[in-house]
Parts: C-alpha cells; structure tokens; sequence
C-alpha cells in the first residue's frame, strides 16, 4: 500500500517567490489496484511520481510504503527501497543497448544480490508475464517500441515491488498498442497487488484504472478530467 499524507513539494520560484508543484496532497493506493493520474502539463505529476518513487523528499507531509515511512530515510536508505520494493518505469524506456531483454531485467537482480539461478529464473518469469518470453535474447534495436515497453515494465517488476510508479507509458505508442500496454499493467497490478500509479495524458485509458484522479497546480482532485 502507497499512502501520502498532507504532502507538499516545494521549488523555488523567481528572485523571492515559491511554486509549490503539490500542495497538501493525501492519497491512498492499496495493494492490487491501479490509479491513473491525469493534468494538465505543469500540474505536479511527475513530481508526485518522484515523490512516491523516493526519489525527491517532499518539503513536508509523509509517504509511507506498506506502513514503513519514507520520507526522512537516508539516501542509502532510500536507494534500498528504490531496488527492493519500488518499481519505477518512465516514458522512454531506458534500456542498455548492448543487452538482452533477459539480461536487461538479469542486471537488476544481480544488483540486488540475489543468487544467478533465482536470478535468471526470475528474469525468465518477468519476461513471461509481459508476453516476451520468445524475444528473450533480442537487444533492444530488435524490438519494436510496444516491445521495449514491455521489458521496460517486466524490468520494474524483477524487484518484487509493492508500489510500482509508471509515467506516460504510452506516450511512444500508437492508439492499439497503448491499450495493450495499459491492459498489462491493470493485470500485473492484481495478479502481483502492487500498489500502481499510472501517470497518462490518455482520458480513454482511464477506465482501465480501478479509480482515477486529476492534479490541478499540485492540488488533487477524485475523478479524471483534463
Ligand atoms: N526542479 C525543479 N525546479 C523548479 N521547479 C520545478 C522543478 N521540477 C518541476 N518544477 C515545477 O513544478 C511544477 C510541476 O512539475 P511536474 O514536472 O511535476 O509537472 P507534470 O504534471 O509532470 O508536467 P508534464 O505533464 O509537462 O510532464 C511545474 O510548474 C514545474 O515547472
């Protein structure tokens, strides 16, 4: 479970002024359900992403993953949680071109020091649940856009996550595929009861989400509209 309670991020604005990117957001995402996160651009999603994810440290206001709170964690402390129960996918999938899908999702296994049987094991499983498990040995050139999202997301899940973040994830595909990508994440998250956020500018995948909600100058509000 992901909950954020009472949290404000705070950028400095022009010589004196402040800009707060997510004023007093309180949100829940139980284990197995999805949310979808819609706004306009500017509107603080990323930065709720960012937040959530562990990456930034809000001004104040906590997030806590599955009861431990986050905020306030050290650095190594939060790259811990990054690898052991954060999955974090971004808009461009980011993977090493001189690597295998199954070595790509390999390398974060190793990195978290579990064995190379139950590392490959792993990799294979994940590859799987995507639908790749026949492109295993392609590099990222030998696959199509659709395909490189899906190792990017089976990448997120190698970790075991319990909160998985997921920003735009369609933003580099046509309207068919987007669908598909956004229907695997809706059957990941309840066969896996991550706690998901999905950031999309797409209203029509909305529906796919268990519930959806708009950021507005960082501020939230229940149900999608842009
Ligand atoms: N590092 C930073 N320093 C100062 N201001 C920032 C920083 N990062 C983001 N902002 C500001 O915070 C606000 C929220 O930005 P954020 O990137 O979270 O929006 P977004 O909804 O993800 O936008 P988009 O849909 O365009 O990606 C914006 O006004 C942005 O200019």
């Amino acid at each position: 479970m992901l909950n954020l309670s009472d949290v404000t991020l705070t950028y400095p604005d022009g010589e004196n002024g402040t800009l707060n990117a997510l004023d007093a957001v309180d949100l829940t995402v139980p284990a197995g359900q999805m949310l979808a996160l819609v706004g306009p651009s500017g509107s603080g999603k990323s930065s709720l992403l960012a937040v959530a994810g562990a990456l930034v440290t809000p001004t104040s206001g906590t997030v806590t993953i599955d009861g431990t709170e986050i905020t306030g964690a050290s650095q190594a402390e939060r790259a811990r949680l990054r690898l052991n129960h954060i999955g974090l996918v971004f808009q461009q999938p980011q993977l090493m071109p001189s690597l295998t899908a199954l070595e790509q999702l390999q390398l974060v296994g190793v990195l978290r020091g579990a064995r190379p049987r139950a590392v490959r094991d792993a990799a294979r499983q994940a590859l799987a649940a995507v639908g790749l498990d026949s492109a295993a040995k392609r590099r990222p050139h030998q696959l199509s856009g659709g395909q490189r999202q899906r190792v990017n997301i089976a990448r997120a899940l190698m970790g075991e996550p319990s909160v998985l973040l997921v920003d735009e994830p369609t933003s580099a595909l046509d309207q068919h595929r987007s669908a598909e990508v956004m229907e695997l994440i809706a059957t990941l998250t309840r066969e896996r009861g991550t706690a998901t956020v999905v950031v999309t500018h797409d209203l029509e995948f909305v529906d796919v989400a268990d519930r959806s909600v708009t950021l507005r100058d960082g501020r939230l509000a229940e149900h999608a509209t842009v």
